[in-house]
């Protein structure tokens, strides 16, 4: 099966100056990811993986080089069109939840897709069915976001996050404030949305979590030092994925 590629990096730098020192967090770095892929970011702490996912989805410009993201290149764009570029394209989930609290899980979900669509009566019918697919009952739609648990939260964080059929889906450590049912639940949509078509990148220390992934990058000293391909996730092959992943890690030294 041909494989397309959703966004390619040339010779991406990032570089943080501070007190008349330079840090260069992200050095050349020549990365492509693939549609449908779900490419999970590792690397120790500080090793720039936040910044790597914030320079891919357009969130932050990079010192030097290209992002190529369906056929743009992101580093070109102004703020404004780079903002306009993620609303039509990337959904975001973070650790923390930003859901808007003085409206309902539902309008919350509905304020998302009105910004891009205008077909209401469409956005309903998408809405109850990824609400479906992440089984949040009907129970909750009318719910205010702090009458959620937290593993609620984060599964309505990913239906506002797709609700407008990004490209790509970017998540930097979603389920880092969960405790683990929740983490399970939350990883299930994440490899649920995957099977369904949908291009994920994530970053995670969490061994958990990058097991659901069928890439892993591993960030170290500014560049990609390892890359790892364990095919698209299944449950009956848990322990031997994250066998794998375990002895990959090892050897990267992390
Ligand atoms: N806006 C900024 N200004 C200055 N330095 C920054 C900025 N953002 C990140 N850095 C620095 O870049 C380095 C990489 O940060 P980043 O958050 O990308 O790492 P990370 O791998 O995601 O870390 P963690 O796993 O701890 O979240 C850090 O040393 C950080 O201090």
């Amino acid at each position: 099966m041909m494989t397309k590629t959703i966004i390619s990096t040339e010779k991406l730098c990032k570089t943080f100056s501070s007190g008349g020192n330079q840090q260069h967090v992200l050095k050349n770095l020549d990365i492509s990811i693939a549609e449908g892929d779900f490419t999970v970011i590792m690397g120790s702490s500080g090793s720039g993986k936040s910044t790597l996912l914030y320079a891919l989805s357009g969130m932050d410009k990079p010192t030097l080089g290209t992002i190529d993201f369906a056929g743009k290149n992101l580093a070109k764009l102004t703020q404004d069109q780079a903002a306009i570029f993620r609303r039509n394209h990337c959904g975001f989930v973070f650790q923390q939840i930003y859901l808007l609290d003085n409206m309902s899980v539902f309008d919350n979900i509905l304020a998302s897709g009105l910004l891009v669509t205008r077909n209401k009566q469409q956005l309903v019918k998408k809405a109850k069915a990824l609400f479906q697919q992440v089984e949040i009952d009907e129970g909750s739609w009318s719910k205010f976001p702090t009458q959620l648990s937290g593993g609620e939260a984060q599964r309505v964080g990913i239906v506002r996050a797709i609700i407008n059929k990004p490209k790509v889906l970017f998540a930097d450590e979603p389920t880092g404030a969960l405790n683990s049912a929740a983490s399970e639940n939350v990883l299930n949509v994440f490899t649920t949305i995957n099977r369904a078509g949908q291009s994920i990148v994530l970053v995670t220390h969490d061994l958990k979590t990058a097991v659901r992934g069928n890439r892993i990058l591993y960030l170290k000293d500014g560049v990609i030092n390892g890359d790892l391909s364990l095919g698209h996730y299944h449950d009956c092959e848990d322990v031997e994925r994250s066998d794998k992943l375990k002895h990959f890690l090892a050897e990267m030294g992390w």
